[in-house]
């Protein structure tokens, strides 16, 4: 028998191989790889399913309640968080808990595995940050968001690094340094100039409070950090007299009453050239204004933090220039600190002594004088300027907006309960007299020991914790203790890589651990409080806030000082419901304006 195709001239065969047959071979091979591909995957898998599935019998666990999640219903949910028309945390999250219980899970539509466990057990939290803190890290979605203002850092990182920026960070929040209130007294008057001298009756104009507070916690801030402050009032205000000037000027001047067709002709033009200088004179604002090139940056990284795994498409050309204003501020205090630290090491070896002791070359002035903030004792356990400046810039954006929002919740709640109000202020009187007639002074011991004043305080970050939503993901497989089961009391399984979420907001409300009245504003609940894992607005555990004291002092000593100055306080805005929109801190969802009485005693 002979086989046709060996008779078949060579050609014909390589003709016929490299048409169809080609085609078709390929298309097996590739088809084969994908099935192999696939049901390796799939034993692997279905191997690790088992795994996880014999980890949570042999411990007990039991399934918490569970809700299909899909691709679809994942948009859908991001979607409703960013734009349902109720709030967020209050009516939306809310429900879901209502009806899901205090731990429930996301899981996938076909395979049922579990996506994201979220839970408001303070159990579950203790588990997670503290107990087994080291079986759970922090997502990637953190580094992604903030890496083009400011790379790695205590407040991204994980592990080994983590650790050790944690370990030089910490020590320079030394009680110390926080006892030090009397530096805020210059921002503390930079928030009156900033609300105006007060009308004939008393009360100054109505201002939107968050940008006041926004610049004094930057200000006090970049001065903790640098030595020097980033004057961003002073800019706000030059800003302000510009419009002003500008507003005057235009408002006088008589080609502002022409139309043309082309629009109207204005001091710089056409109407469409005032909005193009506008925008020039915004862009060179960045490049000269700290504060406004931060804020810019720090809309960028909520906006990336919010799009998860989209992050990248949130960047831009405004974006790219704040962070490169953000970091040249910041490069310049280091270089200036790097130089006076070499110098300080030079002139204290020829004088023999450390660095502590040398003094300038006058002798008058010790070297090591901490003229440049926490950089200067960081300077030495950094050789690497630009790690220095991302580890800085990262205490920048974790102590900036947390405090400044928390204040801005202090007042609104205040006004909103006259009686809280006239209480604290009467306890602030009694315990430092008036503006006018003070009988102690503003130190960190007499805001330590006025009672009444840290219930306030304990009580808004309760309500209004600004990181209300957090979350950690599991580096191995390993168990929340409750959740599970039809009463929720049996321990549930977490699988590698699963993310877990808890909701600060919604565990700080629940009746059942704060009583029938959680969602009220009630100061006098902390009376003989010692609260466990069901608050933590400053987190917990290894990972806790290392700003926490100097937060509460600082928002403590505003407080005072606003208190003994003004008598009473009022707000135009009435909707103060939460916005989590484009900043991932929970601020006011509408701008709050403030009017303040100037108190006669
Ligand atoms: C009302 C004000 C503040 C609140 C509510 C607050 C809250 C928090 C929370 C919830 C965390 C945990 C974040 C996480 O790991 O997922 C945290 C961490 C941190 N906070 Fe604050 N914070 C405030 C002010 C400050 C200030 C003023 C600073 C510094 C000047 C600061 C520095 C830090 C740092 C460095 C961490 C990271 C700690 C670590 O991972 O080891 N915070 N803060």
């Amino acid at each position: 028998m002979t086989l046709p195709f060996l008779e078949q001239p060579f050609a014909e065969i390589k003709g016929n191989w490299s048409s169809e047959s080609i085609r078709s071979a390929s298309l097996v091979f590739i088809l084969l790889t994908f099935t192999l591909y696939k049901t390796i995957h799939f034993t692997q898998w279905a191997r690790r399913r088992q795994q996880f599935l014999d980890f949570a019998r042999t411990n007990n666990c039991a399934n918490p309640p569970r809700i299909t999640g899909s691709f679809i219903s994942g948009i859908s949910h991001k979607w409703k968080r960013l734009h349902q028309p109720g709030d967020m945390f209050n009516d939306y999250m809310n429900n879901i808990f209502h009806d899901s219980g205090p731990t429930h899970a996301i899981v996938e539509p076909f395979t049922g595995d579990t996506k994201t466990i979220y839970t408001i057990e303070p159990e579950n939290v203790k588990t997670m940050l503290s107990t087994k803190f080291s079986n759970y890290y922090r997502p990637k979605t953190m580094p992604n968001a903030l890496n083009p203002v400011m790379g790695q850092g205590v407040f991204t990182s994980n592990g080994a690094a983590w650790s050790h920026s944690r370990s030089l960070v910490r020590a320079q929040f030394s009680t110390k340094r926080i006892r030090n209130v009397a530096k805020l007294d210059v921002h503390v008057r930079n928030i009156y100039e900033a609300l105006g001298e007060e009308l004939e009756d008393g009360w100054t104009e109505e201002q939107e409070i968050l940008p006041i507070f926004n610049r004094f916690t930057l200000d006090a801030a970049t001065e903790f950090m640098f030595g020097t402050s980033a004057e961003s009032h002073e800019a706000a205000m030059r800003e302000k007299a510009l419009l002003k000037a500008r507003k005057e000027e235009q408002s006088s001047h008589w080609s502002q009453r022409f139309w043309t067709p082309l629009g109207y002709i204005g001091q710089s033009g056409f109407s469409s050239v005032g909005q193009a200088h506008d925008f020039w004179a915004r862009n060179s604002l960045i490049m000269s204004d700290f504060g406004t090139a931060f804020d810019i940056a720090l809309d960028y990284v909520a906006l990336r933090l919010k799009l998860g795994r989209l992050w990248f498409l949130a960047d831009g050309f405004s974006f790219r220039l704040a962070c490169h204003k953000v970091k040249t501020f910041a490069d310049s205090y280091i270089q200036d600190a790097a130089a006076h630290a070499d110098a300080a090491k030079a002139t204290a070896r020829k004088q023999g002594m450390s660095k502590k002791n040398a003094t300038d070359v006058n002798g008058l002035e010790p070297l090591d004088d901490r003229r440049y903030g926490l950089i200067s004792e960081l300077i030495d356990s950094y050789p690497d300027k630009v790690a220095l400046r991302n580890q800085v810039m990262q205490l920048l954006v974790a102590g900036r907006d947390t405090t400044a929002a928390t204040l801005t919740w202090s007042l609104i709640l205040l006004e909103a309960h006259p009686h809280i109000f006239s209480r604290l202020r009467k306890a602030l009187l009694e315990g430092f007299g008036s503006e006018s007639k003070p009988i102690a002074p503003v130190t960190f011991e007499n805001l330590r020991s006025c009672i009444y004043l840290q219930w306030v305080v304990s009580e808004v970050v309760r309500l209004y914790p600004t990181g209300p939503l957090n979350a950690r993901k599991a580096s191995n497989d390993t168990i929340l203790p409750i959740g599970g089961g039809p009463d929720g009391k049996a321990p549930v399984a977490v699988k590698a890589g699963t993310t877990v979420a808890y909701n600060t907001y919604l565990m700080h409300r629940r009746e059942d651990l704060w009583g029938s009245d959680s969602w009220e504003f009630r100061p006098e609940r902390w009376e003989g409080k010692k609260a466990g894992w069901e608050y933590i607005p400053f987190h917990g555990g290894p990972q806790t806030c290392l700003g926490q004291q100097h937060a509460l002092t600082e928002m403590a000593y505003v407080l005072t000082r606003m208190l003994q100055r003004y008598d009473r306080i009022s707000s135009s805005t009435r909707e103060t419901n939460l916005k989590n929109g484009i900043r991932t801190i929970l601020v006011p969802k509408h701008s709050v304006c403030f009017q303040f009485r100037r108190s006669a005693d």
